[in-house]
């Protein structure tokens, strides 16, 4: 499997209009409900290339609705927590993250996986940092994005590094992810000395079902 861009995009990486447009043969696919969203990335993934535009077209078409997603959101009091949807055919993740008030990953990278992410509810900060050049240094923020309901947004290692908070003490903050190929372990750097440690990333439910704690693997990326 490998991810694509249409020919026609030549807009920096940008997700260019007409590109997916073109490329679909002019038929779009509605998609109203998250059922329909699940569908349709089933349907791309069946192929061995993924157009990156179009995928990013059925991330941003969606709009948020409480109703469709509410039996996966469940929360931590301590931290955020991983809920999975749909394992897409063991090609990618698909999944709701749940921060709770003041909640924030640590600093981290995306193994060799793509992240695509939207808003469901809420806000959140993305800050990204570059890859640091050596052990000992800190690390350089290079980005700093607020995303609001329905924003999407896009990152992998050759991007760069990042975090995510939900910096409010008074509302809740749920978005969807997809990774794809689906990963289980990440780094996780501190920001003062960029010392790395291998973290293990866990689900806290599947498809709507609690896992118990020892179900759960190891631990997560620590807040730092
Ligand atoms: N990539 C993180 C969430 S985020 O901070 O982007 C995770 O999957 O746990
Ligand atoms: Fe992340």
């Amino acid at each position: 499997m490998s991810l694509v861009h249409s020919e026609e995009n030549n807009n920096n990486g940008k997700v260019c209009e007409f590109a997916f447009y073109k490329h679909l043969g002019n038929k779009l696919p509605v998609v109203n409900t998250l059922d329909d969203l699940i569908r349709e990335l089933r349907e791309l993934f069946d192929s061995d290339k993924i157009n990156v535009e179009y995928l990013n077209y059925l991330m941003k078409s969606y709009k948020s609705r409480p109703a469709d997603w509410k039996k996966y959101a469940k929360f931590d009091r301590c931290r955020y927590t991983r809920n999975l949807v749909d394992r897409g055919n063991g090609k990618y993740n698909l999944m709701l993250l749940c921060w709770g008030e003041g909640h924030g990953s640590g600093i981290h990278d995306h193994a060799d996986s793509h992240c695509f992410m939207k808003m469901l509810q809420g806000s959140l900060e993305e800050v990204k940092y570059a890859w640091p050049k050596c052990e000992g240094e800190e690390l350089q923020e290079i980005a700093r994005t607020k995303l609001e309901l329905n924003d999407t947004c896009y990152i992998n290692n050759s991007i760069g590094l990042h975090r995510v908070e939900n910096s409010s003490n008074i509302d809740t903050a749920i978005s969807l992810h997809l990774y794809c190929p689906p990963y289980d372990q990440c780094l996780v750097f501190n920001k003062n000395t960029a010392k790395t440690t291998v973290s293990t990333v866990t689900f806290h439910s599947m498809y709507g079902k609690r896992l118990k704690d020892n179900d759960k693997i190891l631990a997560q990326p620590e807040d730092n």
